[in-house]
């Protein structure tokens, strides 16, 4: 009689592995003894221990040939936020993740790890100390927010104890950290056009940053615990530094480090978000004529004049989760790490 082999518990896969978070996470689950099987779009570089299978996630028969003999998922793919292409975001965050399920299922994967975001409840007002039974945003800002509302609802309603299959969800909020592409790149694409100059409303507001290492042992901690019996089937955790700063602080710490100047000189916010609210419009209605990226989004805009930060006292509690690299270092780092990126390179 043919016996079914149990994938090894230190097999795992990290489809979107080629991209920031997903790169860091592979990495550390190397050094833990894992070996990784990536599958992502594009291949962004090689390692010994890292079988690479390129591919699109929304392709089950893509898919399947690297979650075999994998006990253990992480899903880390999303289109970036920056993107403002709504069918984009559907189909990969949506019906993508449908299919990442239904193929974990099929190839008898028994955890699956989603990285959501903790935006999936922000709607543009003040989040101060929000806990993960604050409701999903009802009116969220962009489709990027939309539809990882959704995919978080996903996977964590196909979560069966009965069958075996356990999942939940990492919120991160704001990951920064060398390689990312997104925040420092912005931010000093943004200072080079000489656009940094203003504060987008009194500055005061706390925002949570997280040093990328910080959420890779957050992914791994929630892997590691989610049994039969475990309190983490099923829902999500935030996952911060749990040092909330405020967010024109952090900037100016980054544009300062890299050689730039500071902002310095207010602007009022609701004119700041009502002219962002107009150029998105534009840019939307023009779009047929001509195609062009407003910096300053609504989303953007409201990431900047708001308080948003998260308690990660559930994390705590339930996977023993704490930062392991503070703020400060995070920052130092990171600063670091983009020599190309400071003024006069
Ligand atoms: N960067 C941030 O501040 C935050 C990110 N997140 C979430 O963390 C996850 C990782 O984000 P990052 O590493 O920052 O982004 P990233 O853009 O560096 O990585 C995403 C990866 O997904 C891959 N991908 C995209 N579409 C795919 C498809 N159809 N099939 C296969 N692979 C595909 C990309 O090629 C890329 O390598 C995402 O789910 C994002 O929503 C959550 C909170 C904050
Ligand atoms: C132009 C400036 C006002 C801002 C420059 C920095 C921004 C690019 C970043 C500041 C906060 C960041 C952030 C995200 C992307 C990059 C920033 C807007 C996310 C939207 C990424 C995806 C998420 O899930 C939530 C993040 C919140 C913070």
């Amino acid at each position: 009689m043919a016996t079914r082999v149990r994938p090894s518990s230190k097999r795992c896969a990290v489809i979107g592995g080629s991209g920031f978070l997903g790169r860091h996470l592979v990495e550390k689950l190397l050094e833990r003894g894992y070996s990784v099987s990536v599958f992502d779009i594009r291949q962004s570089y090689e390692l010994p221990g890292v079988t690479f299978h390129q591919g699109d996630l929304c392709d089950k028969q893509a898919l399947l040939p690297a979650l075999k003999d994998v006990s253990l998922v992480f899903h880390c793919a999303s289109p970036a936020p920056a993107s403002d292409d709504r069918g984009l975001f559907e189909r990969v965050n949506i019906q993508g993740t449908r299919i990442v399920i239904q193929a974990c299922i099929e190839a008898g994967v028994q955890k699956l790890v989603l990285t959501s975001s903790a935006s999936v409840v922000f709607e543009g007002t003040d989040i101060k100390n929000g806990r993960e039974d604050l409701p999903y945003a009802r009116k969220p800002i962009d489709y990027y927010t939309e539809t990882k509302i959704e995919q978080e609802k996903l996977v964590l309603e196909a979560c069966n104890t009965e069958r075996g299959f356990l999942t939940t969800a990492i919120r991160p909020h704001g990951i920064f950290g060398p390689r990312d592409p997104q925040l420092v790149p912005i931010l000093v694409d943004t200072a080079r056009r000489g656009k940094m100059k203003f504060i987008i409303g009194d500055g005061t507001n706390l925002v949570d940053f997280t040093f990328v290492e910080n959420v890779v042992h957050g992914h791994i901690l929630a892997a590691e615990h989610l049994r039969q019996d475990s309190p983490i089937c099923g829902r999500p955790y935030h996952i911060t530094n749990d040092e909330p700063i405020r967010f024109w602080d952090f900037m100016s710490e980054v544009l300062v480090g890299l050689g730039y100047a500071a902002p310095r000189y207010h602007l009022p916010y609701s004119l700041v978000y009502g002219l962002a609210l107009l150029l998105w419009l534009l840019a939307l209605i023009l779009r047929p004529l001509f195609s062009f990226k407003p910096t300053f989004t609504p989303m953007r805009v409201a990431l900047a004049g708001t308080h948003h930060y998260y308690s990660c006292d559930r994390a705590k509690q339930d996977l023993g989760y704490k930062p392991i690299v503070s703020l400060k270092d995070g920052i130092a780092r990171t600063v670091e790490s983009y020599p190309h990126l400071r003024q006069g390179a």
